[in-house]
């Protein structure tokens, strides 16, 4: 089957908005192939001169198919209106890192690349060996060339993920490159929003139809989406069509805590619920409002959002989102790697709540339904996957302390790579999710929400 190529793309059909010249060069490294780099950060280069080599880490399937096609792929907008289709093409080269290892620290290390974009998933800025280690040796290399300054962005939903990134590699630095980098190179913080859902064969099947070519790197989006950047470059700045700010930390805030809060808040509380997508768990009885009832009750009262925005009506506009039926983001797909996610979304919540003097009941449920989780079972008897790093830890620890809900409770909060030391010991916070372990035990997901 004929697949989307150069030599194609003029004659798709003509409600396809296809590239016009594509850029010769890329001034762009991009680390990490996934779906969301492809419908963010790719779309917003595609409008500027820029273009990019994407490098995957380890699995080749989706650099291999965008080798095949030229760089060129689709991204398939999925609203309530119906779908729209682009072909993008800011993707000018591919790089696998595992087997091309020089050759990504050559590019580290060149004097075209001004800018490296990551999207790593949050548990990749743990691993010295990994992520880090590669950026630590490529920005070690351009400084003993004496390159130009150079940018790396972070684009995972971390908190200050500049800073972040930056903690990652500095101790990594030999002393030479450390003083060399502190003049050469920015780490500014993003915060990066559009719902990506992971690409299925029927995303592939659709592209088929709307294309008339086979494309094997399509992914699927919302029609939203936002980019919020620290303008802190180090060398040239690729002209976005983003927000470029001093502050991005309460943008981050107001979306780590309200979008992503409520959507782990979901995919637990969905999984468990035998419900597969998110969109399915906001339709169970009780659900939508209870989501509505944690965001004005516990998320907003956290923390101040940016100037000009209100956490309840963006809240609002987050639900809306989520309720996009042409978006089917699978409740287990965003409930994996808890551990490395709901201190962010949950737990900074909790102790800012605590600080504030404001009851933390409800919040209490999310961290419930994530203990209940852990343990791998669903309402329904079904298996349920735990895909964590820390899975042993959270396996071990809810083994050892037995079927009662307070100790499950207290045995998580225990683990301190997870839980901070004044969130475990917040005893209201313990009491409430014990109180709502022992109810999601006796009658399930839905009926809680039914009767909350
Ligand atoms: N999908 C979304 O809706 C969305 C929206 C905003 C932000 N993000 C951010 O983007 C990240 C990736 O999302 P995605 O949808 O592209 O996921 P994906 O599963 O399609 O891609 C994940 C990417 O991360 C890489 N990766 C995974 N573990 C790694 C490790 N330990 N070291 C190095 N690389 C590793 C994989 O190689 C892959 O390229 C998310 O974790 C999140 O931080 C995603
Ligand atoms: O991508 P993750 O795994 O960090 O989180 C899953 C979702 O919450 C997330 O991808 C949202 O869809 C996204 O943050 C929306 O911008």
């Amino acid at each position: 089957m004929e697949r989307l190529s150069n030599e194609n793309v003029k004659r798709l059909p003509g409600d396809v908005t296809v590239p016009g010249d594509r850029p010769q060069t890329s001034g762009i490294l991009h680390i990490g192939a996934g779906a969301f780099h492809r419908a963010h950060q790719a779309v917003y280069t595609d409008d500027t001169d820029w273009g990019i080599t994407v490098a995957a880490p380890n699995s080749r399937g989706v650099i291999d198919a965008l080798a095949e096609q030229d760089g060129l792929y689709s991204v398939a907008t999925l609203g309530p209106e119906g779908v729209s289709m682009r072909v993008v093409g800011s993707i000018v080269d591919t790089l696998h890192i595992a087997s091309e290892r020089e050759r990504a620290l050559d590019l580290l290390a060149a004097d075209t690349t001004h800018v490296v974009t990551l999207t790593v998933t949050e548990k990749a800025y743990t691993d010295p060996g990994g992520v880090p280690g590669l950026l630590a040796e490529g920005i070690a290399r351009r400084a003993a060339r004496g390159g130009p300054p150079l940018t790396v962005l972070c684009c995972d939903n971390l908190p200050d993920n500049g800073k972040t990134t930056r903690a990652a590699v500095e101790p990594l630095f030999d002393d030479r490159t450390r003083a060399w980098a502190h003049a050469n190179v920015a780490f500014p913080s993003s915060m990066v929003d559009r719902i990506v859902p992971a690409s299925t064969p029927a995303t592939y099947e659709r592209a088929f139809l709307e294309l008339g070519v086979q494309d094997r790197a399509a992914v699927e989006a919302e029609p939203f989406s936002q980019w919020v950047i620290e303008d802190d470059f180090a060398g040239p700045r690729p002209d976005w069509d983003a927000t470029f700010t001093n502050d991005v930390a309460g943008w981050e805030r107001l979306k780590l805590r309200t979008l992503n809060g409520v959507h782990s808040t979901l995919a637990y509380l969905g999984a468990l619920a035998g419900a597969e997508t998110i969109g399915d768990t906001l339709a169970l009885p009780g659900a939508e409002d209870f989501a509505r009832w944690l965001i004005a009750e516990q998320i907003a009262p956290s923390f101040t959002p940016p100037d000009g925005q209100d956490t309840i009506a963006y809240g609002e506009s987050v639900l809306e989102r989520f309720a996009n039926p042409g978006i089917r983001h699978r409740c287990i797909q965003i409930a994996m790697d808890g551990s490395q996610k709901l201190p962010q979304r949950l737990f900074a919540t909790v102790a800012d709540l605590a600080d504030a003097g404001v009851d933390r009941d409800l919040i209490a449920l999310p961290l419930a339904a994530w203990t209940r989780f852990c343990a791998g079972t669903a309402d329904t008897d079904a298996e349920l996957p735990l895909d964590d790093p820390l899975k042993d830890v959270l396996r071990q620890s809810l083994a050892a302390a037995g079927s009662n809900p307070a100790a499950r409770i207290d045995a998580i909060l225990g683990i301190r790579q997870i839980v901070p030391e004044h969130v475990a010991d917040d005893h209201q916070l313990r009491r409430a999710a014990a109180k709502w372990l022992r109810e999601l035990d006796r009658h399930g997901v839905a009926t809680t929400l039914e009767h909350l």
